[in-house]
């Protein structure tokens, strides 16, 4: 069982155009899609498709709009009532999959709001394997949130605590790392920012600089790295050494939710006893069949081509040479 926690989702609307974008002109879309989103949902939607049992706990009205798509899709959630309405999300793809997105704010959520959330987790993670905390956080919720609750739920599960997974950005992504998660999930910008590395391209132009800045989050207490690189592939850094997987260029239609797909092929694999390298192949494919999707679609493992992706071994400590 998986259990993700998504404390700022939203509706996910995807605008297809034709052509290129052009501010500040009208423009007539080709498509649109809606999905329920935020990072924690699509991981669990993604689970869903390939019937692996997740829950996904989220802030939210039984009748708002997210979660009555969630309801309709059949994925199982666990709205926690906030009186507002989840924010809406938008992407905009052109046709050679240039993803321009703009996300809200967010409901606020009150500290009774937060406590009663954390409380939900609490009691539902019990005896999950993996806890996942994912995306941004809402207004009037602090940067140690993500911390807070990986300290909560080892102080109260001890040994037998699920692990945990976080996947978010900025500030609570930060923070989260001297609480000692099991599993970081930053993409090149994230990573980047992350290690005080100023050109987040150089990390997808040279994947042994990235593993080296992955490198450090290890020696802070952070069991595992899962970096994606875009088209670069992905990293798995861990204290015994890392694994770059790499993959053949595909046509990208819409890269909207293909890290959360990548971190549901690896936490899939990872429940099926794969290896790490095997974890990492699977999180690559998943994230380049969902980069094939329109909008945030997700994958099931049936349309992932796990055997198409390239794992190679590095040692521990990656060196200026390993090149
Ligand atoms: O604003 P956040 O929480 O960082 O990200 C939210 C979001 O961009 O992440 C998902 C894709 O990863 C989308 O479903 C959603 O719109």
């Amino acid at each position: 069982m998986i259990v993700t926690l998504t404390p700022n989702p939203s509706l996910d609307r995807t605008i297809e155009l034709a052509g290129p974008l052009a501010r500040g002109d009208v423009q007539r879309a080709l498509d649109a899609h809606q999905e329920p989103g935020g990072k924690g949902v699509n991981i669990c939607r993604a689970l869903a498709a390939s019937g692996i049992e997740s829950l996904a706990i989220l802030p939210g009205d039984a009748d708002d709009p997210v979660l009555l798509a969630l309801t309709a899709q059949g994925i199982p959630h666990l709205g926690l009532p906030i009186g507002a309405t989840l924010r809406s999300n938008i992407a905009i793809t052109e046709p050679d999959g240039t993803t321009t997105k703009v996300n809200e704010p967010g409901p606020v959520l009150t500290n009774e709001q937060q406590s009663a959330l954390v409380e939900l987790v609490l009691e539902k993670a019990e005896g999950a394997s993996w806890l996942v905390l994912a995306g941004s956080l809402p207004p009037g919720v602090p940067d140690t949130f993500y911390a807070d609750l990986t300290r909560e739920l080892k102080t109260r599960f001890g040994a037998a605590a699920p692990k945990v997974a976080i996947d978010s950005s900025g500030a609570p992504l930060a923070a989260a790392i001297s609480a000692g998660p099991d599993l970081l999930k930053p993409n090149a910008d994230e990573l980047a920012e992350l290690t005080g590395i100023s050109d987040p391209d150089s990390l997808e132009a040279d994947p042994h600089l990235a593993a080296r800045a992955a490198q450090t989050l290890i020696t802070a207490g952070v069991g595992a790295v899962l970096a994606t690189l875009g088209s670069q592939g992905a990293l798995l850094v861990t204290a015994e050494g890392y694994w770059l997987a790499t993959r053949p260029p595909i046509v990208a239609v819409s890269t909207v939710g293909a890290g959360d797909s990548s971190l549901a092929g690896f936490l899939l694999s990872d429940l099926a006893g794969a290896s790490a390298p095997d974890c990492l192949r699977q999180a690559v494919a998943h994230g380049a069949a969902a980069a094939s999707l329109p909008g945030s679609t997700v994958p099931a493992v049936t349309q992932t081509d796990p055997s198409a992706v390239t794992v190679t071994a590095f040692a521990t400590h990656p060196k200026e040479d390993d090149q």
